[in-house]
């Protein structure tokens, strides 16, 4: 459903206009419904491949390369055409769900805006839409939710929502960009097995963006490990795991961090032997506690 060929992400210093190729000829596809997960250290390019997707690359820059999402390349389209593809095909989830949500809006007016056919359905119907797309990503006090503000909410529960808005618009493709790493950690396994379970369950693809090599394994159909620009290799995170073919992603995964409590490891991975535990796990925002 997504090829990305040749794809080189070039921006120019405003000041001095000098150029730097930020990526450097990076391909990879993605089939409908599988989940891909880019990973590498800071500044390894994950970011900047979701933003060439987007087509929200820094002011500037230049991409160069193919970018084809279900037949239509993104690079060369324009206007109306690329307007709609991105807005009916692609969401993306972010790191801080505040970014994603007006934080002068109860959550409810978010998540009803965001429906294409809001208009038509009429406020009950398109309020009790909202109520069940919450119930979708676990949270069962859904007209409190609904009548939250942004600050009043943790930002797990905000990343519930975001999650809920992303697929309220029927996308073929999630964009996740570090969804969890600004949560607690027993908060980013519950958001990482919802968004596993709502990506399963309609269907989608996803590029799955972390450092966390682990994380990655847990969710993600195949791997794509960057380094500097670069995609080094792509693989199932078994054969990244057990046959990396690059020395980097053989380091990669000897200095892996283990984030994950006792108990607390994403689906199919063991948890973290005592010597690499982290602390223990914050105690949960009450609002997780009820969902
Ligand atoms: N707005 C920008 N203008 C110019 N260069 C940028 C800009 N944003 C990021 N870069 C550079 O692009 C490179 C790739 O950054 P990117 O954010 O994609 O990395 P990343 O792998 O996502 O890292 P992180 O995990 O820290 O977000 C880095 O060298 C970074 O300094």
């Amino acid at each position: 459903m997504l090829q990305v060929e040749n794809l080189v992400l070039t921006v120019v210093d405003p000041d001095t206009g000098a150029r730097t190729e930020i990526l450097h000829g990076n391909s990879f596809a993605l089939a409908q419904g599988e989940a891909l997960g880019l990973v590498g250290e800071s500044g390894s390019g994950k970011s900047m491949t979701l933003k060439c997707i987007l087509g929200i690359e820094p002011a500037g820059a230049k991409v160069e390369g193919r970018i084809v999402l279900d037949g239509t390349e993104l690079l060369s389209a324009r206007g109306e055409q690329l307007r709609r593809v991105r807005a009916e095909q692609l969401a993306l989830i972010a790191q801080n769900p505040h970014g994603a949500l007006n934080p002068v809006l109860p959550v409810g007016r978010f998540l009803v805006e965001g429906m294409s056919d809001a208009r038509s359905l009429g406020r009950a119907e398109a309020e009790r839409r909202a109520a069940e797309l919450l119930r979708q990503v676990g949270i069962t006090d859904t007209e409190r939710v609904l009548a939250s503000y942004p600050h009043q909410l943790s930002g797990g529960m905000l990343q519930r929502v975001v999650i809920a808005g992303a697929i309220s618009g029927e996308p073929r493709l999630l964009l996740a960009d570090e969804p969890t790493t600004a949560l607690d950690v027993t908060t980013q396994a519950e958001v990482v097995a919802i968004l596993d379970e709502m990506r399963r369950e309609h269907g989608l693809s996803m590029i799955f963006v972390t450092h966390d090599l682990d994380l990655a394994a847990a969710v993600c159909d195949r791997l794509a490990v960057m380094k500097d620009g670069e995609i080094l290799e792509v693989g199932t995170p078994e054969e990244i795991r057990d046959r990396p073919r690059t020395e980097y992603a053989r380091a990669l995964m000897a200095a892996r961090p283990l984030l994950y409590p006792a108990g607390h490891a994403p689906a199919g991975l063991p948890d973290a032997p005592e010597s690499g535990r982290d602390a223990a796990p914050r105690p949960q925002h009450p609002e997780e506690a009820e969902a």
